[in-house]
């Protein structure tokens, strides 16, 4: 009997050590006769093939399947409305970048001082979050769209079982970095329309608070206005408002209103789309270029009174800003919005309207200490100089830009000799009014 169970059990027939080493041996000789034939035998491009199928049919039954995402540039191709993950990768993978990558693509860009590194489309970019691993791939325009605009994407894959890790941790820790290095990133980028599209260029405009020549009391208003606008975001939310603030800047030509759009970009770090109305044929494509624009960005909307070119394309400002907070209603994204003019008094009064804009902003004349950082700027000048009083008191009978001013200070390099020649300048347009004072007191 007990040899009949032998006989059905092969296991059994193993049982002492020396006997499993025979199995083993045995085994071990007929693989590697194996393997030599297989490569002795089959040609090499049939081996590869016969190997992919293997894995292939091996993943599928892997416990733990890989999951992928798509991250397309447009979450809606035909709106092209952005979609801020892509950005957020494109920016945060060229930190993973390291020196075992093989292919990279690597440029400078005009106007820019530094080196532009990017993941190139052939390689396989590594990330480890939390103990998981997570690998990009780029797609840089396989596909086309409907306009024949390449179809660029990211594809994100990982084990399945980190599903809602990936979701809930990773994704927003991605968006986080990629705030973080927008707000600590000291190039900022300004957006001009072409053909129908942002086309992006460093903002190198050098304007900060510190270097504008405005009234100390204006200048911290602003200053307060936007410190209270980015602490209040849960305000915002609370009372259901888009999380925007608008400014209307108006001034005579020279008196610093790009000056200060550039001094708010620069204090706040927030990029610049220019949105240059008569570079837009219709509502659908101002709708949507503000559906482009990024989050923590300035959209500014020069020359509002040009309202002849605002009407023949059948769109209203007051409409625009409608629209605006619509669109980024629910999205607790920061937005400024400014319109500049040079003559308030021919805007929309529709635009003027409480609440439309919040703060109106008027940039004047070159009055009292606000001249001292011009002079601070353009020569260097610190502290007080003999000229000064005269200048001053000047500057509060005659009505000049701080543009016009600059333009006189850069003269001359030696710093005595560009006040008195301003000093003579300003005497000249002082006799100037006067004549036409007199003028036209005689006329009437
Ligand atoms: N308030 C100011 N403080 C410092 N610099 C100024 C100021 N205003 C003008 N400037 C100087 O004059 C130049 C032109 O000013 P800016 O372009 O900001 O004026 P603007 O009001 O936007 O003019 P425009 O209406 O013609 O566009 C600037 O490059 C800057 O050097």
């Amino acid at each position: 009997m007990g040899s009949n169970t032998n006989k059905y059990n092969i296991f059994s027939s193993f049982t002492s050590a020396s006997s499993w080493f025979e199995l083993y041996a045995a085994f071990s000789t007929f693989t590697m006769l194996l393997k030599a034939a297989f490569n002795d035998l089959i040609p090499h491009q049939l081996r590869s093939f016969v190997t992919s199928k293997l894995e292939s049919l091996f993943s599928k039954y892997q416990p733990n399947n890989r999951v992928s995402l798509k991250i397309n540039q447009f979450w809606d191709e035909s709106l092209r409305s952005r979609n801020e993950l892509f950005y957020a990768a494109h920016e945060y993978l060229p930190t993973k970048i390291t020196n075992t990558f093989k292919s990279l693509k690597v440029g400078k860009i005009e106007d820019q001082k530094h080196l532009e590194l990017a993941v190139d489309a052939t390689q396989e970019v590594l990330d480890e979050f939390e103990g998981i691993k997570f690998t990009w791939k780029l797609d840089d325009g396989s596909e086309k769209d409907s306009e024949n605009f390449k179809k660029y994407s990211f594809e994100l894959t990982f084990n399945g079982k980190h599903r809602e890790r990936a979701l809930e941790r990773y994704i927003p820790h991605v968006l986080k970095t990629y705030e973080a290095m927008k707000s600590d990133k000291r190039i900022l980028k300004i957006y001009s329309r072409l053909d129908g599209y942002w086309t992006e260029s460093e903002l190198s405009h050098p304007a900060t608070f510190d270097s504008l020549a405005l009234s100390p009391e204006l200048k911290k208003d602003i200053i307060d206005d936007l410190d209270r606008f980015l602490r209040r975001k849960e305000l915002y939310k609370k009372v259901g408002k888009p999380w925007k603030r608008g400014y209307l800047l108006y001034g005579t030509p020279g008196t610093g209103k790009s000056s200060l759009i550039a001094a708010i970009a620069n204090y706040l770090k927030f990029d610049v789309y220019d949105l240059e109305l008569t570079s837009v044929d219709c509502n659908s494509e101002l709708m949507r270029s503000m559906k482009e624009a990024s989050n923590r960005s300035i959209i500014v909307v020069e020359d509002v009174d040009c309202n002849k070119v605002v009407k023949a394309n059948r769109f209203t400002l007051s409409g625009l800003l409608n629209y605006m907070d619509g669109l980024w209603s629910s999205g607790g994204e920061e937005r400024i919005v400014i319109f500049t003019t040079n003559h308030r008094e021919k805007i929309d009064p529709a635009l003027l309207r409480p609440g439309r804009m919040d703060m109106h902003i008027h940039l004047s004349f070159l009055k009292g200490k606000a001249f001292r950082v011009l002079a601070s700027n353009y020569l260097g000048i610190e502290g007080d100089h003999p000229l000064f009083e005269e200048i001053e008191g000047l500057l509060e009978r005659i009505e000049v830009s701080p543009a016009v001013v600059a333009e006189q200070l850069m003269r001359n390099e030696d710093l005595d000799v560009a006040l008195e020649a301003l000093v003579k300048f300003l005497k000249e347009m002082d006799k100037d009014r006067n004549c036409n004072g007199e003028l036209t007191g005689l006329l009437s």
